[in-house]
Parts: C-alpha cells; sequence; structure tokens
C-alpha cells in the first residue's frame, strides 16, 4: 500500500479513536498527553530523520492537560502486525477500556431470517413490513434499524414469505446498509474506506467470490449501480472485522483495531446497544490490546484453520506454537497402548506421526486426524438433551480422550444443557455432574484463557448454581434430591463434602459455613466478570441465596454457642 494512503487511513481512525471520548466519560478522569497522536508522533520521529515513520513508538510523558479526553489506548502501525491498539497507560484489570457503538449493524449473512428492525430471531407469527414485505417482528417492534431509506430500497426487490428468499436477503444487507450509511453520512465513508479489507488476499484465493456476486446480482435488482471494487471492499471489510453481536453482525471501526491472540487479554460484551472492551488482566503501558477471534476451546489446527480461511493470517502466539498448548493438551488425543498417556501432534508439519510421551508409541498422523474427524462428526450429532450430550461425551472421552477439545466442546455443551432447565427440576446427579465438568474445565481455563475471561465467568458461575442447588435440598433435608444415587442422610452428606473439598482444594472436610464462604467468593467472581452479561441475573440470585445461608448459620452457631455457655454456668452451680 502507497505510504501516503496508509498514512491517510492511520490519521482517519486515530481521528475516530478520539471522537469516541464524548460517549467515554472515563477518559476524562486521567490526563491527556499533548500532542500525543498518531500524526503528531510521526511529525516527532520524522523531525529526528524518520522519515518513512515506519514504525510509531510511543512518545516520552509530556506536560497533562487535566480535563481533556484521554484515551487508555492508542494507535500504532508495525509492518508484522499492521495497525493495532496498545495500551497508553497502565490498565488495571477489570477496567472498562472503552465502549463503542455499532456504525453498522445488520444480520449475519448465514444465519436465519431475523427481524430486520431489531435483529430478534423471527417468531411463527410475524409479519412483513408494510411497505417493502420486509421480515418484522409481530406486532411491530419498536427496533429501528430498518429505516425509511431502506424500506424504499427494498420495495423493488417484492418481498414474499419465503424462507430461501429472506436468507439472501440476510446475504445482501450488509453492502445495502453500508452503502445506505455512506449516502447519510459521506464522513463514515472514509472510515469503511481506511478499514482492512483483506481485497487481494481474498481475490488471491477465491474466498468469498461467490457471495461477492450474489450481492453485485441483488444490487442490480435494487437498481444500485455500485462499482465492483466498493462491493468488494465492504464485504471483506465486514468478514475481516465484524464482530458477531446478538442475531447480527456490528462493524466498530475501534474495537476492530484490536489485533488478535490466543489468549487475549481484552473481553467484550454487547451491552444496551454498545460494545463494552474491558481488560481480562491487568495490561501494562505498552502492551498491545488483544482479542480473540476464534473460540478458546478450539484446538491449535481448528483455529488456525479459521483464521486462515476468513481473517487471512497466521497466528504465531506461544499457545499456537506449542504442541501441547500451554499443557492443556487440548489437541493431544488418548494413547490405547499406555494408562493415562496421550499422543501429542507433531511440532512440524515435516513429521508424519503422533507420538506419546509415556510409552514412546508413535500413530500415523493421517489415522489420528482421521479419528478426530469422525469424533467431531459424533459431537455435531448430539444436541440439546442432556442424556444424550452425556452419552456422547462418555464415547468422546473413549475415542479421543478426556481433554480433546472435541470432548471438552461437548462437556461445555452438556453444562449448558443441564443448567438451562429450571434448578430446581434438575436431579441431583446431575448437578453433582457440573459441579466436576465445571471442575474440570476451570483448570483448562486458567491456563488458556486466565482472568476475567467470559469462560472462566461462565463457568465460575455454573459450579457454584449448581453446588448451592445442591446445599439448599441438603439444608432443606430433601436428601433424596441430593443426589439420584442416593435416599439417606448419610450419603447425601458425603455428596455435600466432596463439593467442600471440590472447592477448597483440600483433604480436610471444611465446615457448611467455610464451604459457603467459598461458594461466595466464587459467586463474586463470577458476578464481577458477567457485569455486562445475560447470566448477570443468575450470580445476583446465587449470591443472595448463600448470604441469606451464611447469615442463618453464623444465627444457628451463636445460638448453639449461647446455649453451651449458658449450660455451663448451670453445670458450675
Ligand atoms: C480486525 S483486523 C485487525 C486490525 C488490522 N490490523 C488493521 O490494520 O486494521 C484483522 C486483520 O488484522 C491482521 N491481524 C490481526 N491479528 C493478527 C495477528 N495476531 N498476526 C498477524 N496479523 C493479524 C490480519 O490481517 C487480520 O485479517
Amino acid at each position: 500500500m502507497a505510504e501516503a494512503q496508509r498514512r491517510r487511513r492511520l490519521a482517519t481512525l486515530e481521528e475516530y479513536l478520539s471522537s469516541m471520548a464524548a460517549g467515554n466519560p472515563a477518559w476524562r478522569q486521567k490526563a491527556v498527553q499533548k500532542n500525543d497522536t498518531f500524526i503528531g508522533r510521526l511529525e516527532r520521529e520524522d523531525g529526528r530523520g524518520r522519515s518513512e515513520g515506519v514504525q510509531c513508538r510511543p512518545s516520552p510523558p509530556q506536560a497533562p492537560d487535566s480535563g481533556a479526553p484521554a484515551p487508555p489506548v492508542q494507535l500504532l502501525w508495525s509492518p508484522e502486525e499492521g495497525r493495532h491498539l496498545v495500551a497508553s497507560r497502565d490498565i488495571a484489570a477489570g477496567e472498562e477500556i472503552f465502549r463503542e457503538p455499532p456504525l453498522v449493524l445488520t444480520p449475519r449473512p448465514y444465519a436465519e431470517p431475523v427481524c430486520l428492525a431489531c435483529l430478534a430471531p423471527l417468531k411463527a407469527d410475524w409479519s412483513g413490513c408494510g411497505g417493502c414485505g420486509a421480515p418484522l417482528c409481530s406486532p411491530p417492534c419498536d427496533g429501528e434499524l430498518h429505516g425509511a431509506a431502506e424500506c424504499c430500497l427494498m420495495a423493488g426487490l417484492g418481498l414474499q414469505q419465503d424462507r430461501g428468499q429472506l436468507l439472501l436477503l440476510n446475504q445482501l444487507l450488509t453492502t445495502t446498509r453500508t452503502l445506505l450509511l455512506l449516502q447519510e453520512a459521506p464522513q463514515a465513508g472514509h472510515i469503511v474506506e481506511a478499514m482492512q479489507s483483506n481485497t487481494e488476499k481474498r481475490r488471491r484465493s477465491g474466498v468469498a467470490q461467490a457471495m461477492e456476486k450474489r450481492v453485485m446480482e441483488g444490487l442490480k435488482r435494487l437498481g444500485m449501480k455500485e462499482e465492483e471494487g466498493v462491493v468488494r471492499h465492504i464485504c471483506g471489510v465486514f468478514d475481516t472485522n465484524a464482530f458477531v453481536v446478538d442475531g447480527g453482525r456490528a462493524l466498530l471501526p475501534l474495537a476492530a483495531l484490536m489485533n488478535h491472540h490466543c489468549g487475549a487479554n481484552t473481553q467484550h460484551w454487547f451491552h444496551r446497544g454498545m460494545l463494552v472492551v474491558r481488560a481480562a488482566r491487568s495490561i501494562p503501558k505498552g502492551e498491545a490490546l488483544t482479542n480473540t477471534y476464534t473460540p478458546v476451546l478450539w484446538g491449535n489446527r481448528a483455529r488456525a484453520a479459521y483464521l486462515a480461511s476468513s481473517k487471512l493470517f497466521t497466528c504465531r502466539c506461544e499457545r499456537c506454537l506449542d504442541p501441547r498448548e500451554l499443557g492443556s493438551h487440548l489437541s493431544s488425543v488418548r494413547c490405547r497402548q499406555c494408562q493415562g498417556g496421550v499422543l501429542t501432534p507433531p511440532s512440524s508439519p515435516a513429521e508424519t506421526v503422533w507420538r506419546c510421551e509415556g510409552c514412546g508409541e508413535s500413530v500415523a498422523a493421517a489415522a489420528v486426524e482421521a479419528m478426530v474427524r469422525a469424533a467431531a462428526t459424533m459431537a455435531k450429532g448430539a444436541v440439546g438433551d442432556p442424556a444424550e450430550l452425556l452419552a456422547v461425551t462418555c464415547q468422546l472421552s473413549r475415542l479421543v480422550g478426556e481433554r480433546h477439545y472435541v470432548t471438552v466442546g461437548a462437556k461445555y455443551a452438556l453444562i449448558e444443557a443441564i443448567m438451562a432447565g429450571r434448578l430446581q427440576d434438575v436431579p441431583g446427579a446431575d448437578l453433582r455432574r457440573v459441579v466436576d465438568l465445571c471442575g474440570d474445565l476451570l483448570h483448562i481455563a486458567d491456563l488458556l484463557d486466565p482472568g476475567l475471561s467470559r469462560l472462566r465467568g461462565v463457568l465460575l458461575l455454573e459450579q457454584v448454581r449448581a453446588a448451592a442447588e445442591l446445599l439448599r435440598r441438603q439444608t432443606a433435608g430433601d436428601f433424596s434430591a441430593v443426589s439420584s444415587v442416593t435416599d439417606n442422610e448419610e450419603d447425601a452428606t458425603i455428596t455435600a463434602t466432596s463439593i467442600a473439598c471440590d472447592f477448597t482444594c483440600d483433604e480436610k472436610v471444611p465446615s457448611q459455613l467455610s464451604l459457603i464462604q467459598k461458594l461466595k467468593t466464587a459467586a463474586t467472581e463470577s458476578e464481577n466478570i458477567l457485569q455486562y452479561d445475560p447470566r448477570l441475573p443468575h450470580a445476583q440470585e446465587v449470591l443472595r441465596f448463600l448470604q441469606d445461608l451464611q447469615a442463618e448459620g453464623k444465627a444457628e452457631n451463636e445460638e448453639e454457642e449461647a446455649k453451651v455457655k449458658e449450660d455451663g454456668k448451670e453445670g458450675s452451680h
């Protein structure tokens, strides 16, 4: 890319970053470094004889100008990583770094039809828009995404209640909504133009050509005469940068400047129409702000394949370069020759065998890969029902092993399926299973996605909810409901005791009060992590329950102590 064009695009995005100050009042609380803009830094470096200005470094501290908004991030560029955000000061774990409204919000191109005004899934009684027939919630929803200009445009399509037609519409809307925005707000055009589209790489690899062709045809039917280059750029910008949000995908030019890392230091939530980006760990000044573009619980190869085909780059983070995936062994498969050993993937593509570090057994890569494909197909077939998911999880554990990512994915789905029901109706044995499964997966999360990650937040929450429900049944004297395999008090106490041991990671059985305290600590952590998550009310509810239980327990203890004292006094007379 020509140097002048690169600089202009960087300056556009930097200006956009500054424009976010109005929606981020927290930035005002910190002093700004005068002249610490991309262009300012570039000029200073040029002044020092660096005419290329290729690598921008953070500038030395300058006099603070209190009152002016100071983003905790700045935009840098390097030949290896392209443009990326870095922390412009130390950022504390859990700190909200920025929030950003979407520039464009559209349905997902390959998803089921949704309401075009609010992106909610369509119910059976959906109605067509009076003006153009586009799908809308019924009764008419108050979403604002399907405006008059879009309605006018769509009227030409003669939309019917036809699923095939609506699926194609989803693909067309990314481009039409963006083009309509550019007509209404030309300055948005500079931002979209400045965003990375990977157009050349996409053209060479043939990625998305069919989709781009369909979009061009759709635009023709709408009477929009757009240049092919513009359409390619818009499709590329979305595929490279868009965030998946409730029911749709959003273009967020600032958040999109976070490069990928498989163990990212930020987490984001779409909350009340804004993307909220928080620090998952403490981020020292100068460190790049990163986001994970893939699910954390996919193995190395699955993540690499997705990044190569859709984001068109190869990640070189520590996890990607480590066949043992930071000790999680998420891609290793069960060794059939020895007890507990695993076959580890080769560290280079040139090697053709997987080897067991325990017994030295080696198996041809082709055979292992066929087994992993079979496992993935088996996992895809199991949906929803906890009994079915449990059966599949057991089969997968035997086939590829307990720790393999396909099994781990099935375990996560099993936790979700069990905890989706009304807690009071979940059998005790299933609750016990959730406590154990969450414990397993938390070990993996601590290795791969530590800190205030959504994964840890959800696992902590479900583990505490299941354990607290078992405790509730036990305190209510409902022993048969504590575990389906026991209907007597002694066994039920064993169950509660083992939960206690899991939580305290201790051989010694803690008192019920210290178990409640441990559960409260975990619930508080999940509440903090899930501040912007729809699961927050669950975290608050379980925390209230534990607080009440703790208060009751303390009161009972005090009563007992008082009684002992009283008895002692009486005895001494
Ligand atoms: C959402 S954009 C990130 C911002 C982008 N660097 C820019 O200049 O606009 C995604 C693109 O950035 C690049 N990228 C992101 N993370 C990367 C990484 N870890 N290593 C190399 N390139 C990366 C890839 O080209 C990818 O398609």
